[in-house]
């Protein structure tokens, strides 16, 4: 425990402020020793040469989709309290988490990660975070059936608040240009320019409110469902499309304890292992939860050693970089390339090979394996032409990376009336040629990534099998504080559709 207390703090609020960068506006001058915020006892001195990595050392680079707060001084003070407060996650947790993604890396495992696209505050609740730690679950178990695989199941949750967006203002409904809405940690969605000033006790907020999501995933990874409830689940969300399934399910069950193994009371089903992880977007915030820590304190009370010391960012087991903030000379990059955390990066349809190599070389000049996710959004078209140069290279670099596939982001369209929506079809066939393009290279597919929500009636994506959502009925339940999620029928459906992929992929292999 002792491991996680920072040192008492070396910043003054009015020394730090002007030297913050925001929204891509030149480098800030570097920061001094003693302007420089610490995270943890014996942590190394904040004052890299040019070149070194430290916690701070992203302030010196050039910083897209950070906002303007207007009192800098409070925004400082926030992030020192926060570098105080206790750990989200645990660095033991995430460590498992890299082991768990070496092996999806190497196809002996597979990751489904999803979760909301913006967590609010207002939509905070016992049944939020239940409904999507339960269709997680019931995908897990559609899925590792359908596979034969351990699926590593990694929550966007308890921290994905912050949003990168297109465009720096939107129009209100009577024709106002007002900031965009940029996430619940930064600003309220109310469509009002004062609602939109930034506000650092926001970062507070999000920080107790992942705590208390977080207290609550524990919880319930603890308090076992019986496997009949989550059969339960997957016949609701899924309808008569998947009683066939269900049945085999049951089927497979019955026979195994016939067999006298006791599934219920076998760990991975009493306690599933249940990761977190966000967009490490809100650089101060993300500063603020790093410690410099072992991930494995000894437990005689003694301190660990400093050698088995490295930075750890505890808001989240899991973060990534975005599509929009990806540059390498930027500030989002230097932030990653520092810590332990295993690190996704989002790659879109104009990713060249030869700039994946390099950002694979800056994030993990080692090469570990299971520290990075190469998350692919491309588009259901585009992702035919454009992923296998990207796969020859990383294969022939001999680099490790875990492939995993984003089929919502480039699938993003306006109805007439300008409702932003996804259909399921484009979603599904996205991944499908996700799933052949590897098939055709010999590599292996790693992991889905979903913007989805547990709730069954949401009404956010077009399609989906069991009951379509029309383009009409889009307006009966769309919640959704940024981008179209898949309901929790739709999700179990592209989950069921990965499992059918990965179940043909063992058998060719066989
Ligand atoms: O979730 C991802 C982005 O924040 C989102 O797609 C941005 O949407 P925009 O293009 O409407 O800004
Ligand atoms: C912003 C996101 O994605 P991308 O960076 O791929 O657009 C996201 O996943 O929330």
């Amino acid at each position: 425990m002792a491991a996680f207390l920072p040192a008492p703090l070396l910043s003054t609020a009015s020394s730090r402020a002007h030297q913050r960068s925001v929204c891509g506006r030149s480098a800030p001058p570097r920061m001094t020793a003693a302007a420089s915020p610490s995270s943890g006892a014996e942590a190394p001195s904040a004052l890299p040469d040019d070149g070194e990595w430290a916690i701070d050392s992203w302030r010196r680079f050039p910083a897209l989709q950070q906002p303007v707060y207007p009192d800098e001084t409070a925004l400082a003070e926030v992030e020192d309290r926060l570098s105080r407060n206790p750990p989200l996650v645990f660095p033991g947790e995430t460590e498992r988490l890299k082991t768990s993604l070496a092996a999806a890396g190497r196809g002996e495992a597979f990751v489904l990660q999803g979760g909301d696209c913006a967590e609010t505050f207002d939509d905070f609740s016992t049944t939020s975070v239940e409904a999507t730690f339960r269709l997680l679950i019931a995908q897990v178990i559609a899925m590792s059936y359908l596979s034969g695989l351990p699926i590593v199941k990694i929550g966007r949750i308890a921290g994905q608040f912050a949003k990168p967006r297109s465009a720096l203002t939107e129009k209100t409904a009577d024709g106002q240009e007002i900031p965009s809405y940029r996430g619940d940690i930064i600003h309220s969605s109310d469509p009002s320019a004062e609602a939109r000033v930034p506000d650092p006790e926001r970062l507070v907020r999000a920080y107790s409110q992942s705590a208390a999501a977080l207290n609550m995933l524990r919880a319930l990874a603890k308090s076992s469902s019986s496997m009949g409830d989550w059969t339960d689940l997957i016949s609701t969300l899924g309808g008569d499309a998947q009683r066939d399934l269900v049945e085999k399910i049951e089927d497979a069950l019955s026979f195994v304890s016939a067999c006298g193994v006791a599934v219920e009371g076998n760990a991975a089903f009493r306690e599933p292992e249940f990761y977190t992880s966000h967009e490490a977007l809100l650089l101060p915030f993300e500063q603020a939860l790093t410690r410099y820590v072992a991930a494995h304190p000894s437990r005689r009370g003694g301190d660990a050693t400093a050698s088995s010391k490295a930075w750890w960012n505890t808001s989240a087991h899991m973060v990534w970089v975005g599509e929009r903030t990806r540059q390498l000379d930027h500030a989002h990059v230097e932030f990653l390339r520092g810590i332990s955390n295993p690190i996704g990066v989002k790659v879109g349809p104009t990713t060249e090979p030869e700039y994946l190599l390099q950002i694979l070389e800056r994030l993990n000049p080692t090469n570990e394996e299971g520290r990075i996710m190469v998350i692919v959004r491309m588009g259901a078209e585009k992702v035919w032409r454009k992923l296998p140069p990207l796969l020859r290279a990383v294969t022939a670099a001999g680099k490790h990376v875990v492939w995993s596939c984003d089929p919502m982001h480039e699938n993003t369209i306006k109805t007439a009336s300008g409702v932003k929506t996804r259909p399921v079809d484009l979603i599904m066939n996205e991944m499908n040629a996700f799933f052949s393009v590897h098939a055709a290279e010999g590599t292996v597919p790693g992991g889905i990534h979903l913007e989805m929500t547990g709730l069954r009636d949401v009404t956010e994506c077009l399609g989906g099998g069991e009951s379509p959502v029309s383009e009409r009925a889009l307006a009966d339940n769309y919640q959704s504080a940024c981008d179209p999620r898949l309901n929790g029928s739709q999700a179990l459906e592209v989950a069921i559709a990965a499992g059918r992929r990965l179940r043909e992929r063992s058998r060719r292999e066989k």
